[in-house]
């Protein structure tokens, strides 16, 4: 059993701090948030994480995991510090890095006794060594030791608590044997496969392994683009390609674009650091520069289904970056609905659980629905950004009812091409042929002449 303090109760150290103490460790989970805090302390929680509330309840009562916002007696009461504040996209693109500095500062202040510091944010190559410094600096008594190791987070949002629990590597840079070896037990009971480096390559891990996952799914993407225009089909294309086990089936579904709080912010940063150390990682500007455009594909796809957008009335289905989460950060739903706008449309709008966090950051672009249903009504077409299993599960006979015309642009593939044509929607997906014929597309003409 370790006693371990957890600094930043986000998606990462609420979800880690919350496994750790799963297996047997005493844990107490810090934030700055006084209201975060606040909420844990009442068995709420903050974000939407399947299976979390019930885990955390769990060690909870068990006596297990602790919450507070007194960070330094939290850090003092502990042997190993997990350090899991975020890292957000700076002016340049950097990695804004105030928050870890922050919690170094005070690390260093309460550092009372011989502590094992391991840094959980995902950061730049050479944090470790700047963290090492600052605690020297703001350190009270000099004779006591400590020692700074990265074990980055791989986990997923919609799929933390399984992520964590049966995590397929954990990834252990230190300069410390003693205490990489440490780090490594702690993880024994998740009986994963542990990946010993330096800290410098811990770091660089985490940031190569979100640019390669972003850049196939820039690469599917592209592959997309140029199925629609020569006839292919770009999932048997990819289903095709993922049975060479060099290449691999996952990450190569097409779409939007990737979102979310990790690939958006880790490839800039990581182009950052290349810059910085002079080299032009020009690979990784394209991939970027791809995901960029490939949002508005799906405005385009409603361009050509409805002739104009000017007056048009569209129900979007789907806020949230990806399903199974409420984070909006860099969501494509973020762009896509400030540009149908810009254009003439009005926006009818419905997510199962990101409709709070969507309205926090563009209210001002779309009326938002508790109802799919309700969305839907009246409609000109229906645009798909998250499939979500109650979207990918609609009712599509009720769903033609609602809409003035049946049209479904889906930035998903939710549906398949057959099935659509079978129930004659005019449907554009992502790197599939489009159906455009049937008694669908008299509707759709109807539609357009308008
Ligand atoms: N979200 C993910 O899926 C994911 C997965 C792997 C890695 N990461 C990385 O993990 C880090 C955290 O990401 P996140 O999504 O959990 O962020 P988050 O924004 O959800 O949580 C960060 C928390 O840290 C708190 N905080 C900030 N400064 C603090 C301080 N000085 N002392 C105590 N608490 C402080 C904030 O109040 C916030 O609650 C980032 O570097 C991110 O890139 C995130
Ligand atoms: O084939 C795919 C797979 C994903 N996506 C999109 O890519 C984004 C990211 O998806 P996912 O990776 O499932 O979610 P995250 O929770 O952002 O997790 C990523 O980012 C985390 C933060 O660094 C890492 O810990 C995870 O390993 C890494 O998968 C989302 O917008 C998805 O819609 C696609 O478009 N096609």
């Amino acid at each position: 059993m370790e006693k371990i303090t957890v600094v930043g109760s986000g998606y990462v150290g609420l979800v880690s701090g919350t496994c750790f103490s799963e297996i047997g460790n005493r844990v107490i989970c810090c934030d700055v948030d006084p209201f975060k805090i606040a909420m844990l302390r009442k068995g709420e929680i903050p974000i939407y994480e399947p299976g979390l509330k019930e885990l955390v309840k769990k060690n909870v009562d068990a006596d297990r995991l602790f919450f507070t916002s007194e960070i330094g007696d939290a850090i003092e009461a502990s042997d190993i510090i997990y350090i899991a504040v975020g890292t957000p996209m700076g002016d340049n693109g950097e990695a804004d890095m105030r928050y870890v500095h922050e919690v170094a500062r005070t690390i260093g202040k309460h550092l009372n006794s011989y502590k094992i510091i391991v840094n959980k944010s995902t950061v730049p190559v050479g944090t470790g060594e700047q963290v090492r410094q600052i605690i020297m600096e703001n350190r009270k008594n000099r004779f006591v030791q400590f020692d700074v190791v990265s074990n980055p987070e791989f986990l997923r949002e919609g799929s933390a608590i399984e992520d964590c629990m049966n995590m397929e590597r954990a990834v252990i840079g230190a300069t410390s044997d003693k205490a990489a070896k440490r780090i490594a037990d702690l993880h024994a009971p998740f009986r994963t496969r542990i990946f010993q480096t330096n800290l410098e390559s811990a770091e660089m891990i985490k940031y190569a392994a979100n640019a390669f996952l972003a850049t196939k799914i820039s690469f599917i993407n592209g592959i997309a683009n140029v199925c629609e225009r020569v006839g292919a089909d770009v999932t048997s294309v990819a289903a095709g390609m993922g049975l060479d086990s060099r290449i691999g089936a996952k990450f190569l579904q097409a779409g939007i674009g990737y979102g979310g709080s990790c690939f958006p912010k880790d490839t800039f940063a990581l182009s950052y650091i290349a810059e910085e150390a002079g080299f032009d990682f020009s690979l990784l500007k394209s991939v970027i520069a791809a995901n960029d455009e490939q949002r508005l594909v799906v405005v385009d796809k409603l361009k050509q289904a409805l002739g104009c957008l000017e007056g048009k009335k569209i129900g979007v289905l789907g806020l949230a970056f990806k399903p199974n989460t409420d984070d909006m950060r860099y969501a494509p739903s973020l762009t896509i609905i400030p540009e149908l706008v810009r254009l003439g449309a009005y926006v009818r709008a419905y997510d199962p659980i990101a409709m709070q966090a969507a309205r926090n950051q563009i209210a001002e672009y779309y009326e938002d629905f508790e109802t799919l249903e309700e969305a839907l009504e009246g409609c000109d077409a229906c645009l798909i950004l998250t499939e979500w299993s109650e979207i990918v599960e609609m009712d599509l006979a009720r769903v033609k009812q609602l809409l003035t015309a049946p049209i479904i642009v889906d930035g998903r593939n939710c549906f398949s091409v057959r099935e659509m044509k079978e129930r004659e929607f005019v449907y554009y997906s992502v790197g599939r042929p489009a159906v455009t014929t049937g008694s669908a597309n008299a509707s759709a003409a109807k539609t357009v002449s308008l």
